[in-house]
């Protein structure tokens, strides 16, 4: 694979002074999906409006395809879609000539059968005549993709595609993600979804307060961080737990019916033969077990959680 976004030592103060992004590097395959996960005023969109040639850094080199955002404005722009946060379109233009509105703006063809390819991939074909603000909220969301799509761009940026959108519509937009990803498209979203980090992302990168603090293929930084919770199901209930039990942190649950047992996926002994053994000394019986991973949640929120 090839690096086709390459972002080195940005800064970005903006004119007040403040530091939105702390000497950012980061580099982005061809053809992966990379979610950009951070808390609000993390720097997510000053990151994409920098690479996007929207906001200007103070300091840094960013390329894209190779091209310099800055002394190539033009050959770098023409490889990036834009999907902004906000829904902005013009309330009484029609859908097609919206979408075609944008690839002209590339200088492409504005007639050209790629509008009717692009309306057809997101279901907007039948509503090509249609006012924009005739449609509902989530095929106003497709017009912004369609629009970002319509001078067939090799990178497209999503910010916060699924903010405050439905299930329903948020498994849509998985769906289209997913099918740009198959044609070759790289794509880069933010979200503050972790489920949705989880659900679509190849890579993971988490962003808070200006810095990145890692990026990770999705499944390795579940396992490198990932916790397992051990669920005991007590006979009787626990009222209080006895002093030999202290070192394992237990957890009481349901009433003192159940217990938590907390331990590193990857510690040598997770220490569990030992808590069963302690346990049954302590009188505690056993109705049943069950063990599951943390998720990508428990591990972000440490993650943030961990720096000042
Ligand atoms: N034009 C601006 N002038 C001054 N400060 C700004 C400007 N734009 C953004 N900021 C500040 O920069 C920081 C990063 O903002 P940014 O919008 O990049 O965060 P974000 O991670 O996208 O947040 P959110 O998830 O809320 O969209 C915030 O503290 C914000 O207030």
């Amino acid at each position: 694979m090839s690096v086709i976004v390459s972002v080195q030592e940005l800064h970005k103060s903006y004119a007040d002074g403040f530091e939105a992004l702390k000497g950012v590097n980061l580099e982005i395959q061809e053809g992966e999906i990379l979610a950009l996960l951070g808390p609000n005023g993390a720097g997510k969109t000053t990151l994409i409006s920098t690479i996007c040639g929207i906001a200007i850094p103070t300091s840094g080199k960013i390329t894209v395809g190779g091209h310099d955002v800055i002394d190539d404005f033009r050959a770098a722009r023409q490889m990036i879609g834009l999907v902004p946060q906000e829904v902005a379109l013009e309330p009484f233009a029609r859908v097609r000539a919206t979408v075609a509105f944008s690839r002209g703006l590339f200088g492409k063809n504005p007639k050209d059968a790629i509008v009717e390819d692009v309306l057809r991939q997101l279901s907007l074909w039948d509503k090509r005549n249609a006012a924009t603000r005739e449609l509902s909220g989530g095929m106003r969301r497709r017009v912004l993709i369609a629009k970002a799509l319509a001078h067939e761009p090799r990178v497209l940026f999503l910010d916060e595609p699924t903010a405050g959108v439905d299930v329903e519509l948020r498994r849509d937009m998985w769906d289209i993600v997913r099918r740009l990803k198959a044609q070759g498209v790289t794509i880069i979203l933010t979200t503050h979804y972790i489920e949705e980090a989880e659900a679509i992302a190849d890579r993971i990168g988490v962003i808070n307060d200006g810095r990145i603090l890692l990026v990770e293929e999705k499944a390795t930084l579940m396992e490198r961080l990932g916790k397992k919770r051990l669920r005991l199901e007590l006979h009787e209930q626990a009222d209080a737990l006895p002093d030999a039990l202290s070192e394992y942190a237990l957890e009481r649950i349901e009433d003192g019916n159940a217990l938590i047992y907390t331990y590193d996926v990857m510690a040598e002994r997770s220490g569990i033969t030992r808590l069963l053994s302690d346990l049954s000394d302590a009188g505690l019986h056993l109705r049943d077990l069950q063990t599951s991973q943390s998720s990508l949640e428990d591990i972000f929120v440490d993650l943030v959680k961990e720096r000042p």
